[in-house]
């Protein structure tokens, strides 16, 4: 496996830390929305080699400029064009996911309109991602190690550079940058939603030596509050439940809090809400 240098970004300039908003949307913290060197201020090991720029989009939100807004509150009036940009882009986000939901519903042959209801009021992550050219970059330096999205569905947009990869058939592949064209992965929650009929995409990402590299991800969400369960459709006589009820917000604290996302992390969930519920 590739090397990933440990703390990368100590060799990075890191300004102020993040900006952060105070409050809820849709019961999801969004202490985490602003801008981010690899969530220095969570984790000191291993880090992600990256910035970040994150906010919180709700999807059914009667503000038509919630994005403009939202960007305005973190990084101020003159980047009114940007949000404007960004309001454009999540609002097509939203328009695509709906149709995403419809086409995996009735792939598995579950009433079409099933998980469009239940994301009816998503709250998802719109996340900006820039890989600083890395000069450690000898034998292979990681954007992001090797994990699974504890989310829904993400809604990947690339640029040219490449540096993707998934596991698929017991290897590596790269998954190369192609003009006008997403990427859309399945995330853990979406898979516990479908009782592990459609799997959680283990990923990871490369970081050039020479060239920065920009990525937009669109992190599909349902509300916090919202109970993670698959349909009954999908359950028949036979079916055992793979994963245990949850809410997202749970989930979502697991990963804030408790333990990085990784290849492993609804497992880890699993066992640490086990251990924790035994304890108490
Ligand atoms: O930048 C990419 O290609 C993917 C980023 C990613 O995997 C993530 O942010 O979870
Ligand atoms: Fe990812």
């Amino acid at each position: 496996m590739a090397n990933q240098p440990n703390n990368p970004n100590e060799s990075i300039p890191v300004s102020n830390p993040a900006p952060s908003t105070e409050g809820n949307i849709g019961s999801v913290p969004v202490s985490d929305a602003g801008f981010s060197v690899a969530h220095a201020e969570r984790y000191t090991t291993v880090l992600p080699w990256k910035e970040t720029f994150t906010f919180m989009y709700n999807h059914n939100s009667k503000n038509e400029t919630q994005v403009i807004d939202v960007v305005d509150s973190l990084l101020g009036q003159e980047f009114q064009q940007t949000g404007l940009v960004y309001q454009k882009y999540c609002d097509a986000m939203n328009d695509l996911t709906k149709v995403l939901l419809e086409l995996l519903a009735i792939s598995l042959g579950v009433d079409r309109k099933h998980y469009q209801s239940f994301f009816e009021d998503a709250v998802s992550m719109m996340r900006c991602n820039f890989y600083p050219p890395c000069s450690a970059n000898l034998s292979g330096a990681l954007g992001n190690g090797p994990h699974c999205d504890p989310i829904s569905l993400t809604l990947l947009l690339q640029d040219q550079v490449g540096g993707l990869e998934v596991f698929a058939d017991n290897k590596w592949l790269a998954v190369p940058p192609k003009p006008n064209t997403f990427v859309i992965n399945i995330g853990d929650t979406f898979m516990a939603l479908t009782n592990g009929l459609y799997k959680s995409c283990l990923h990871r990402d490369f970081v050039s030596n020479k060239v920065e590299r920009k990525s937009l991800t669109f992190f599909v969400s349902p509300r916090g509050d919202k109970t993670v369960s698959p349909p009954d459709e999908l359950l028949g006589k036979e079916e055992s439940r793979k994963y245990p009820d949850y809410k997202w917000n749970e989930l979502y604290q697991f990963t804030q809090k408790t333990r990085r996302v990784d290849a492993h992390t609804l497992d880890s969930f699993v066992a640490w809400r086990s251990s924790s519920d035994a304890s108490n």
